[in-house]
């Protein structure tokens, strides 16, 4: 099987400055290698280019920062996953912060309609124009592609094709008002870390694909913000919130979603490598290379 690492050294969605590098220490810490070990045919043209837009020429659009860049950025990726999704080919996206995800959930729809996705994050990415405080994009991916919220025209690309009943989150545990409204609106499925608490890591990896994917016979697309962990084993991310998934129950996710065979497309995201000192940032780029092994077929007994 072929897999096709996407690099996409983007940062527009949020404001910290850094995680636009994640791609490259990921790459550098030799992912693409021991991706081969795992007897992946891997494809990796270089990380994309996306050049600059001044600001002045992107002017916030309500509270939403860097809208032409983030949208101009992520209709590109949508055609780059989607591409290689035609081709039989399976996009590792690497992030870059999380509103790329608008760009490759699209991109996997194209091919998948019938697509379900699971989104590990300590926050719901589902703030729309209305609702979002921050107006940074990576806290709202998810009501894009759902079509929740006012139209903004500069973002008339995205089609809503993710249905409510097609989501399911693993993680929650910071979020906004708004978010918890339209959650609760739209009859989302989510586990938060009291779920994991209470039923533990794999009882609530098997109600999500229960909820999602009952057959288990429907594309999954696994994007996973390593946020999601604690910040104990993720240190170095943009938004950290204490209280997250340990080491194991993260890397459990993604073994028990490969094992699932229907894994055709995976994002690792908000790896920032300029948020910690030099040990926790290698740990935070190990931690995502590990995650992506593992949701790529590597298991602990072989
Ligand atoms: C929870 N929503 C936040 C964070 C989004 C994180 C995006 B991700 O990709 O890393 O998951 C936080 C909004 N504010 C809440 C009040 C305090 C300041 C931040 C937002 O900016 O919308
Ligand atoms: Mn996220
Ligand atoms: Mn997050
Ligand atoms: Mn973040």
């Amino acid at each position: 099987k072929t897999l096709a690492i996407v690099g996409c050294p983007f940062s527009g969605g949020q404001a910290k400055l850094g995680v636009d590098r994640g791609p490259i220490h990921l790459v550098q810490a030799g992912l693409p290698e021991q991706l081969s070990e795992l007897g992946w045919k891997v494809l990796f043209d270089g990380h994309h280019q996306f050049e600059e837009i001044d600001a002045a020429s992107d002017p916030p659009i309500g509270k939403l920062k860097n809208p032409r860049l983030v949208s101009r950025v992520c209709e590109a990726i949508a055609k780059v996953v989607g591409e290689h999704a035609k081709k039989g080919q399976l996009p590792l996206t690497l992030g870059g912060d999380h509103s790329l995800a608008m760009g490759t959930i699209s991109g996997t729809f194209e091919q998948y309609p019938d697509a379900c996705v699971v989104w590990v994050d300590a926050h719901g990415d589902i703030n729309t124009a209305e609702t979002t405080d921050s107006g940074n994009i990576h806290g709202m991916p998810v009501s894009f592609l759902l079509g929740l919220g006012s139209k903004i025209p500069e973002f008339s690309w995205v089609k809503p094709l993710l249905k409510p009943e097609r989501l399911v989150y693993i993680g929650l545990r910071d979020v906004d008002a708004g978010e918890k409204k339209i959650l609760k609106e739209n009859g989302i499925r989510a586990f938060s870390m009291h779920e994991v608490d209470k039923y533990g890591i794999g009882r609530v990896v098997e109600m999500a694909l229960d909820h999602v994917n009952p057959k288990r016979d429907r594309p999954i697309h696994l994007s996973f913000d390593v946020d999601a962990l604690d910040p104990s084993v993720a240190p170095s991310t943009g938004t950290p919130v204490r209280g997250g998934l340990t080491f194991r129950e993260g890397h459990y996710i993604c073994e028990a979603i490969y094992e699932t065979g229907c894994l055709v497309a995976l994002d690792i995201m908000e790896v920032n490598p300029s948020l910690a000192d030099e040990a926790e940032v290698k740990q935070t780029v190990a931690v995502g290379c590990s995650l992506a092994r593992s949701a790529l077929g590597e298991t602990l007994l072989g």
